[in-house]
């Protein structure tokens, strides 16, 4: 059963995300729908959190929320979840106590038994493809909607660690000690991910984003040896999925936080996204076709109005010039999630920034 959806007005994000060239940056920020917003908040009072993922009148409720506020300001909705519903969906729990947490984490190979041996998608994630589809209509075309899902390396050091990790130790010592039955591990949370992620196209998300949030816990020999691979595996197998169900073959970006750009972009993605850490001229050798997003440092947000402009006109000048001085593919966005303390108008003059500096005309592009 295919829905209808209304026509999209900005295609903007996914001009850019194809690598073409934009009047200007279209913009969006991770986490836009989340603490540091009133309204988020309000709703937050009444709901537990994984209340509000797994109940799409919320969910959708939750995610347009930026979109109202922000009207004609921001160029993307993101559907509201999180990347932990995958391990629940594999038989895990999984707590937001504020943190994630999970009670009974995997210890040893041997748990991995405990894990359900398949996952239905539709039975278990069902709730997440009614969110996109309820969230697509209600956008009525105003701006593009993006799924996501966590990435396997960040899926497994969360189900080993039981929660946030500084160190990645045992999820670490999962890798050197069990490097087979981690690289196992790791395959079949891609062969999730991969269908969880058709099921969100199908649903209607126009763009996919992977979040490989702990990749820098990696050297780059480890993220070669176990993150890469099952980012190389969910890229191909998720085209060939959608081609082969002549679903739309959406731009697909992959955020691997910490991880070199250059070895990120061997996973075949549209886009890569950059962590604040990157000089984008830095990663200027870059094929043109392969787009960038990012990358503001997020405690720029903290700064007062005179250092949010200064450092999105640095930002734009970076950007452009490592494009040849045109806005071409290129996503404005935060270098990571937006944190709870922001003050949502220095995040709207954030993005008034972004439309003042990011197009070759502007003072940064000069
Ligand atoms: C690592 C990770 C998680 N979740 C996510 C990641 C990858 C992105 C990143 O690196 O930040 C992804 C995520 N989590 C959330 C979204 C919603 C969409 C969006 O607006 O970007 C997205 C895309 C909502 C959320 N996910 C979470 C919140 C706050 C929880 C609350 O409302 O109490 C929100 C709005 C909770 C969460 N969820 C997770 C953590 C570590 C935490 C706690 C940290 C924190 O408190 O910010 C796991």
């Amino acid at each position: 059963m295919e829905t209808t959806f209304p026509p999209l007005k900005n295609d903007l994000l996914l001009r850019a995300a194809r690598g073409e060239q934009t009047e200007r940056a279209p913009v969006w920020v991770m986490r836009q729908a989340g603490r540091y917003l009133p309204e988020f908040r309000e709703t937050r009072k009444d709901h537990e959190f994984f209340d509000i993922c797994r109940t799409p009148e919320l969910a959708t409720e939750v995610t347009l929320q930026p979109i109202r506020r922000y009207k004609g300001l921001l160029d993307a909705a993101i559907i509201f979840s999180d990347i932990l519903v995958i391990p629940q969906a594999m038989g895990m729990e999984v707590q937001m106590k504020p943190g994630p947490f999970f009670p009974d984490p995997l210890v040893n190979p041997s748990d991995v038994s405990k894990l359900s041996p398949t996952v239905d998608v539709d039975k278990e994630l069902g709730y997440v493809f009614k969110a996109i589809t309820r969230t697509r209509t209600m956008l009525e075309g105003e701006v593009p909607l993006i799924g996501f899902c966590g990435a396997p390396w960040t899926l497994m050091g969360y189900m080993i660690e039981g929660g946030s990790s500084k160190t990645m130790e045992k999820a670490k010592t999962w890798i050197f000690k069990y490097p087979e039955e981690s690289k196992a591990l790791l395959l079949r949370i891609a062969d999730i991910c991969v269908d969880y992620l058709v099921g969100q196209v199908k649903a209607g998300a126009q763009l996919l984003q992977i979040f490989d949030s702990n990749a820098g816990d990696l050297s780059p020999y480890d993220f070669i040896t176990f993150s890469l691979p099952t980012l190389q595996h969910i890229s191909t197998k998720l085209r060939e999925k959608l081609a082969s169900q002549s679903l739309p073959s959406v731009p697909l970006t992959l955020f691997a936080k910490g991880a070199s750009p250059t070895l990120a972009a061997r996973a075949g993605y549209d886009t890569i996204g950059l962590d604040w850490t990157v000089d984008p001229r830095d990663v200027a050798s870059l094929p043109v076709e392969v787009a960038l997003q990012g990358n503001l440092d997020p405690s720029v947000l903290f700064g007062g109005r005179d250092a949010i402009d200064r450092e999105v006109c640095r930002m734009s000048e970076a950007f452009l010039a490592a494009r040849g001085g045109v806005c071409r593919g290129w996503i404005a966005n935060l270098g990571h999630g937006i944190t709870p303390g922001v003050d949502p108008d220095d995040l709207r003059f954030f993005f008034e920034c972004v439309h003042k500096y990011s197009s070759p005309g502007s003072k940064a592009g000069n």
